[in-house]
């Protein structure tokens, strides 16, 4: 059984599209990052999986069950990030107040992550930065022990020093209770780092979604010296996302049809050829260019060409 899956999920608001046919399962046990541009839909898939936005077509399971059914069994098996409510009372208060609230409550580990973050007992909310509120989130979320964690951006907000108390976290928690966390990011290092799975979102669309190895071992980077130029035909070949020129030294990103595409390099003659493993980012910016989508910062990062 899987303990996340979404089936042909599709969220129409208004006359736009913010989820078309969305599919993909996480198995229990596992981490799953989305990413995706602004607007890509990650935080309408997070809020249709917690029962806090309707599907308009499809449906999102966790172990089997619909977040809006009666039983109540998917909200208390799910541990989600949201901002700490009642900015009067102190975190200490609020604590124990969600101590009260969740059944599987682990207070060692609540205090544990408390001295982590340096949060300190006796401070009203309303008075936390935003990335101690952050912080608060993450504690209450973990230490609640759900079998699913659902976390929309959860290093946002986050210096990097907690950046990496969280992911450490995070890697501890999944192992040690084999809980499954989906959460989404904009960043791909933080996927490529984080994750078993990655499913990447754009404009509502899935365009992949596969195992971290998987678009590693299928995605590479072609360099290439070739004088006479690189044929058109080569360009529209399926697998080349991105083509970058520099005088006659070509580097293309493939996704897929590594081997095919090499071969058609090779009958070029090229004067000199690498062939490259590529990074997470650059297939997340190459898969959203060949889809139309433009992002402001410069492409393919120097290092891995
Ligand atoms: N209540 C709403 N009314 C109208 N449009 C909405 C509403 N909620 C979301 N949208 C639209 O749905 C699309 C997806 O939004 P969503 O917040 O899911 O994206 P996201 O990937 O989480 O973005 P970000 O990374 O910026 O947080 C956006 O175009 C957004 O404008």
């Amino acid at each position: 059984m899987n303990a996340i899956e979404v089936i042909g999920l599709t969220k129409q608001i208004g006359n736009r599209p913010v989820l078309c046919n969305v599919t993909f399962s996480v198995p229990p046990g596992t981490v799953c990052a989305l990413i995706g541009p602004n607007g890509a839909g990650k935080t309408t898939l997070i809020h249709t999986l917690l029962g806090l936005a309707k599907p308009t077509a499809g449906k999102s399971l966790i172990f089997e069950k619909n977040a809006d059914e009666k039983s109540g069994l998917v909200r208390s098996e799910v541990g989600f990030m949201t901002a700490p409510a009642f900015p009067n009372l102190r975190v200490k208060e609020l604590l124990r107040l969600c101590a009260a609230l969740y059944p599987l409550w682990d207070e060692r580990l609540c205090r544990h992550l408390q001295e982590l973050f340096g949060l300190a007992s006796e401070l009203p909310i309303r008075q936390l930065s935003k990335g101690m509120k952050v912080q608060l989130s993450l504690v209450i979320a973990l230490s609640a022990r759900p079998r699913v964690l659902l976390l929309d951006e959860p290093t946002s907000g986050l210096d990097p020093v907690h950046r990496q108390s969280f992911f450490r976290l995070i890697m501890d928690v999944v192992a040690e209770r084999e809980t499954t966390v989906l959460f989404t990011t904009h960043h791909p290092e933080e996927a490529e780092r984080m994750a078993d799975n990655v499913g990447m979102l754009l404009e509502g669309r899935l365009l992949f979604h596969a195992s971290v190895d998987e678009l590693k071992r299928t995605s590479r980077c072609i360099q290439a010296v070739l004088p006479d130029g690189l044929p058109k035909e080569i360009r529209e070949l399926p697998g080349v996302l991105h083509v970058k020129q520099q005088g006659s030294m070509y580097s293309l990103f493939i996704r897929d049809h590594v081997d095919e595409t090499t071969e058609r390099i090779r009958l070029l003659a090229p004067s000199h050829l690498d062939i490259l493993p590529a990074s997470l980012e650059e297939l997340f910016i190459y898969t959203a260019s060949k889809e139309g989508y433009s992002f402001d910062t410069a492409a393919c990062s120097e290092s891995a060409i």
